[in-house]
């Protein structure tokens, strides 16, 4: 994990502490925040679907970011995160943007439409659903597309041959000893597609680590999981906030929002209608109207629900992915036959996953796949 300059107490009653004295309201100032928001808006042909006038996300802190299905939120990571811009300012429409330019900074570096390798590179890492391509590649190689610095490094290492042999050494290490934290190091060598949901879900978050960030953005981590494996990413997510990592996840399970989040805000409508400690901000009449309404005794976190809805936003993300993914796709298999060609080493371990889907070639078509961001960027990357 990164080591924090900040002077931010890592322990959690401190900093529950400092945020019991935070103004539980729509864009209150933090203590310290690591990410500041403002004015980002973004319409869908008439419809605006995110108008944020004011966020601060406070170093240190698992933030939960809830809200009624159709409300933002995803739309409002993608544009954090770099895989969507912003609208620009419209004179006939009152909304933020027509106040000021949007505006973003992240550890006081200003990300504001920025691509998503940059943010990813700046330390503002998400998670994305395993999908078929990146399940059709091993646990291991899904690992070192989590790295950064191995798509920074692709184009010039892929020339100078000899000196990527022990980066990929240096990376697997690294990937390894990710995995063994996550249990998943027996898993290295299988099929992403074999895990179980919530092997998958583990490994969504351990890849976003190999980059080292210093915030990680989790998209509703607990869907599809079992309740055996529940617990676990519980801890994972408790355990990368007690080491500096901020967090901040979307999430339907409102048990689990209430479990460990330090800080909620609600969205609804575009718009951060409040915020606050867990308990506190359930009991907000805005909360409650927006939100919860007469369902407030549902269990919010159906995950069969959350699937459906998801899916077709998913399958959109997925789409725009493809070609970067397949390109690092390729490449890695690129760097395996070099290595093989230069070693004359034994044939490559195969994969002793049970069930195991057919090895992606890099070049059939993937109309589904997903990437890190950082996957997406290298490629916008190489073109400039
Ligand atoms: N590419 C798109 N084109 C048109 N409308 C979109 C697009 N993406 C999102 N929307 C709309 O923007 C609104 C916000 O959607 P978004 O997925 O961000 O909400 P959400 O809070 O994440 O919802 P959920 O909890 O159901 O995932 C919705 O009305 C959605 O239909």
């Amino acid at each position: 994990m990164p080591e924090s300059t900040s002077t931010y107490p890592h322990d959690r009653v401190a900093l529950r502490a400092q945020l019991a004295g935070v103004d539980a309201l729509p864009g209150s100032p933090k203590p310290d925040p690591i990410l500041i928001v403002d004015r980002i808006v973004r319409r869908f042909g008439g419809m605006t679907a995110v108008d944020v006038n004011h966020l601060e996300v406070q170093r240190g802190a698992i933030t939960a970011l809830i809200g009624p299905n159709g409300a933002g939120k995803t739309t409002f990571f993608n544009l954090l995160t770099g895989f969507d811009k912003p609208s620009a300012a419209r004179k006939d429409k009152a909304d933020s943007v027509s106040e000021g330019p949007p505006a973003w900074e992240f550890e006081g570096q200003s990300l504001t439409s920025t691509s998503a390798y940059r943010v990813a590179k700046a330390g503002m890492v998400r998670t994305f659903q395993l999908t078929k391509a990146l399940s059709a590649m091993t646990v291991l190689d899904n690992m070192l597309l989590g790295s950064q610095t191995q798509f920074g490094e692709k184009m010039s290492l892929s020339m100078a041959w000899p000196a990527w042999k022990p980066r990929e050494r240096e990376l697997t290490t690294k990937a390894e000893s990710i995995l063994e934290r996550f249990k998943l190091l027996d898993k290295r060598d299988d099929y992403a597609g074999s895990l179980s949901g919530g092997q998958r879900k583990l490994l969504e978050m351990a890849r976003a680590l190999m980059s080292d960030p210093s915030m990680i953005m989790l998209d509703e981590p607990m869907a599809g999981v079992n309740p055996a494996l529940t617990q676990s990413l519980l801890g994972h997510i408790e355990s990368l906030r007690d080491e500096g990592t901020t967090v901040l996840f979307v999430e339907h399970d409102m048990h689990m929002v209430q479990r460990i989040s330090d800080w909620v805000v609600v969205m609804a409508e575009g718009r951060i209608v409040a915020e606050g400690v867990p308990r506190e901000v359930m009991q907000n009449q805005a909360v409650i109207d927006a939100y919860l309404g007469s369902h407030r005794d549902d269990d919010l976190g159906d995950d069969a629900l959350l699937e459906e809805d998801l899916a077709p936003v998913l399958a959109a993300e997925e789409d725009e992915r493809a070609a970067a993914l397949a390109e690092q796709a390729a490449y890695i298999e690129e760097v395996r036959e070099m290595e093989a060609d230069e070693t004359a080493a034994e044939p490559e371990p195969q994969p002793d996953s049970a069930a195991k889907p057919e090895p992606y070639s890099g070049t059939e078509p993937q109309p589904d796949a997903a990437a890190q961001p950082a996957l997406d960027a290298t490629a916008k990357e190489d073109e400039s």
